[in-house]
């Protein structure tokens, strides 16, 4: 494809990926949005459960076998791998909006607080969290990250250099700091719902188990041991919990 090509289908996966994220906050927050977490018709409570828990299956499937080495490897020999990223990150934002069009209310409510402080307090720690995850983005290169940096030094003729290992800011504090600002923005709700509450517990364990068994696998295997040591001495996602100095 030609260079151009590529560069604003770059563009475009961007700006799609970007009104997904945004949605994703007014979604998960039950604000501004016209289909939330809580709103829509409710069905019965299996098919609901059912139908949630494989629209969320669909999104951790595609986001965790084209995150692999093995699948990029494989994946780059029928695209350009200027294209790889943004064709990532342009299918999770695609999977990402099945969720919103399709997602099934349960409105059973498991806690609410009417307390104008725990209110604040609740919502103050959502915005934190998704403040975190947009940061933290930039703390290890956002433009790398959502393919932006592959198209434009594809279009230039340059050579995009391998991802940089970093430990600095949040990623002195917790390794994955991105998942972190999600777990916060998830739980942090002065009003949960059972579908609010479905969504947040299989993210919660989808975060534990890609992290652990996958990310961290192929970071290991591509830093060495300086990950290991990063992972002695800097925690996985809760803050201060390793008494060793920070690396
Ligand atoms: C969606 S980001 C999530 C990063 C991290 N798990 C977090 O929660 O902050 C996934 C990408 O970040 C990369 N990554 C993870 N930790 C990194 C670090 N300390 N420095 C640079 N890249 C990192 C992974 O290789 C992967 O390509």
């Amino acid at each position: 494809m030609k260079k151009s090509m590529i560069f604003i289908y770059g563009i475009l996966a961007y700006v799609i990926f970007l009104i997904t994220f945004l949605y994703a906050i007014g979604f998960v927050g039950n604000m501004v949005v016209p289909k939330a977490i809580d709103s829509g018709t409710e069905l019965a409570l299996l098919p609901s459960i059912v139908i949630n828990v494989i629209l969320l299956s669909v999104f951790a499937l595609q986001h965790s076998i084209m995150a692999r080495p093995a699948f990029k490897k494989w994946f780059t020999t029928i695209i350009s791998p200027a294209m790889e990223r943004s064709t990532y990150i342009l299918l999770s934002s695609l999977a990402l909006l099945l969720i919103y069009w399709q997602w099934q209310p349960i409105t059973t409510i498991v806690w609410e607080t009417h307390n104008k402080i725990s209110i604040i307090l609740m919502t103050g720690l959502f915005f934190l969290g998704w403040t975190i995850v947009l940061l933290s983005t930039f703390m290890i290169n956002h433009f790398e990250l959502f393919g932006l940096a592959q198209i434009f030094n594809n279009l230039k003729n340059r050579q995009t250099p391998n991802p940089k290992f970093q430990t600095n800011f949040l990623y002195k504090i917790v390794r994955h700091p991105i998942m972190l600002g999600f777990l916060i923005a998830f739980w942090a709700t002065p009003r949960m719902t059972v579908g609010h509450l479905l969504f947040t517990i299989v993210t919660t364990l989808y975060i534990l188990v890609a992290v652990k068994y996958l990310e961290e696998k192929d970071l290991k295997k591509a830093i060495g041991e300086k990950y290991e040591t990063y992972q002695k001495e800097v925690p996985m996602l809760i803050p201060f919990t390793k008494s060793k100095k920070k690396v």
